[in-house]
């Protein structure tokens, strides 16, 4: 052992309390887990933390609304849903006033705290993301409805109206494995290590507070490796083409961000994320036919263009025929179901695959759709229009369904979600 290693408990100076909280034993002896809630969060403290805008690949924490939502979507998503066990809002406040420094941290790319020199205690962060850069991470924060109805916590009062558990769907066999809970952590960055770190270490730091329901892990793949091209799905099919633009700031206030009035005024400048486990069944996909498989969506394969037409971004026409007087886009097609509806909404959503359906030894692969918007209807309405009819319904199935508040943006020497706190 070298002198750095051999530095002892007698020479950090720590109180009886202090060493129980870092060996992991609670006051009454009760281990706590390895390194437990109070050992990260005394040693972090609350301090405000700054952007560092200086960084590579480095997005803003601060601002008028969560990252994660209207930045270019990333290559990678970790998803956590957790369960809340903290039993008052004094201390649900504390776990997000504990996270925010550890939020602009990772999303700098630093460590959660000062590299540990006390080998005879856990480090302070996990240690995988160091040296893999700030790597476009993006932190968001939701709460679902079942946060509200915990009577301890004493909020129900806060919930909006609107946070209510999706409906069930025609075709939904949804699994409880896979869906709701109370907090929302969506991670997104260019580097899976990255995003998943963030996450190990908020989670790990709330110990005692929070435990995990269900988490998913996605990606997303550019062709090219151009982040200027839509991002191909597993089908595929390029998928986000027909989704808003996330620099019209107009645009943004009609379909995603929740306005003064719209709901409680703690959600103005928020939005509502719905999440959707949709496995894929790519062997039935695989013995489709490309016309098939174009009609099923109503856009050509490689280009993305609307059936009939050459560029991606053309116009789709819905009310087109042919010679024949049919439809050109089917009317079963996914994309004129989901158009012919006046609701919108952003969706950011990313592949995924996890192994064998152990039942049928098909691949377990699917898409994490996620979507934004002000409003769950928008959601509801188009979902309802796909219903039993459209065309894709033969190769999916929803598996997983949540729905969460995403607070609004965090200002400087704030927290994640104040807005609900003081409300
Ligand atoms: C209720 C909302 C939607 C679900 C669920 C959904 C699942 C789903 N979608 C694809 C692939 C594509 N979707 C596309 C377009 C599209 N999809 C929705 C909504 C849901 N999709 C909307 C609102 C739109 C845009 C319609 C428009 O206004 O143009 C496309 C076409 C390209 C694009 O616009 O992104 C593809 C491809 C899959 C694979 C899937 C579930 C597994
Ligand atoms: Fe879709």
């Amino acid at each position: 052992m070298d002198k750095k290693q051999t530095e002892s408990f007698s020479n950090k100076k720590m109180n009886r309390r202090q060493m129980l909280k870092l060996t992991g034993v609670g006051a009454a002896g009760v281990l706590i887990g390895a390194t437990g809630f109070g050992s990260v969060a005394s040693s972090l403290g609350y301090s405000v933390v700054e952007d560092n805008l200086s960084v590579l690949n480095k997005i803003p924490f601060y601002g008028k609304y969560q990252s994660g939502i209207y930045t270019e979507v990333q290559q990678h998503i970790y998803f956590a849903s957790l369960n809340v066990i903290a039993t008052s809002k004094e201390e649900l406040k504390e776990l997000f006033k504990m996270w925010t420094p550890m939020a602009v941290k990772m999303m700098n790319g630093e460590e959660i705290g000062e590299p540990t020199t006390n080998y005879f205690v856990p480090a302070k962060d996990t240690g995988e993301a160091v040296g893999l850069s700030a790597s476009n991470l993006t932190l968001t924060f939701g709460v679902g409805p079942t946060l509200f109805e915990k009577s301890e916590l004493g909020i129900k009062n806060l919930k909006p109206t609107d946070l209510v558990q999706l409906p069930h769907f025609p075709k939904d066999q949804l699994d409880e494995n896979f869906s709701a809970g109370d907090i929302c952590i969506q991670a997104c960055a260019e580097d899976p290590q990255v995003a998943f770190h963030a996450v190990r270490n908020l989670v790990r730091a709330a110990s005692g507070k929070v435990t995990l329901k269900w988490t998913q892990a996605g990606f997303n793949s550019f062709p090219q490796g151009n982040k200027k091209n839509t991002p191909r799905n597993l089908f595929a099919f390029k998928d986000g083409t027909g989704n808003p633009d996330v620099k019209n700031i107009k645009e943004m206030n009609e379909v995603v961000w929740v306005q003064p009035n719209d709901s409680v005024s703690w959600m103005t400048g928020g939005t509502y994320l719905v999440a959707r486990k949709v496995q894929t069944h790519l062997e039935t996909w695989d013995r489709t036919a490309l016309g098939d498989q174009e009609a099923t969506f109503g856009r050509h394969r490689d280009s993305g263009a609307p059936l009939g037409k050459k560029d991606e971004h053309e116009d789709m026409e819905l009310s087109r025929s042919d010679s024949n007087g049919r439809p050109v886009v089917p009317i079963t097609s996914h994309v004129h179901l989901a158009k012919q509806v006046k609701d919108r909404l952003l969706r950011r959503s990313f592949s995924y695959t996890s192994g064998l359906d152990p039942k049928t030894g098909i691949f377990d692969a699917g898409l994490l759709f996620i979507s934004f918007q002000k409003d769950p209807k928008q959601f509801i309405n188009i979902q309802n229009s796909l219903g039993r009819v459209d065309k894709l319904n033969e190769y999916i199935t929803h598996r997983g369904s949540a729905i969460f508040a995403c607070f609004p943006g965090i200002q400087k020497g704030s927290f994640i979600g104040e807005s609900l706190f003081k409300a």
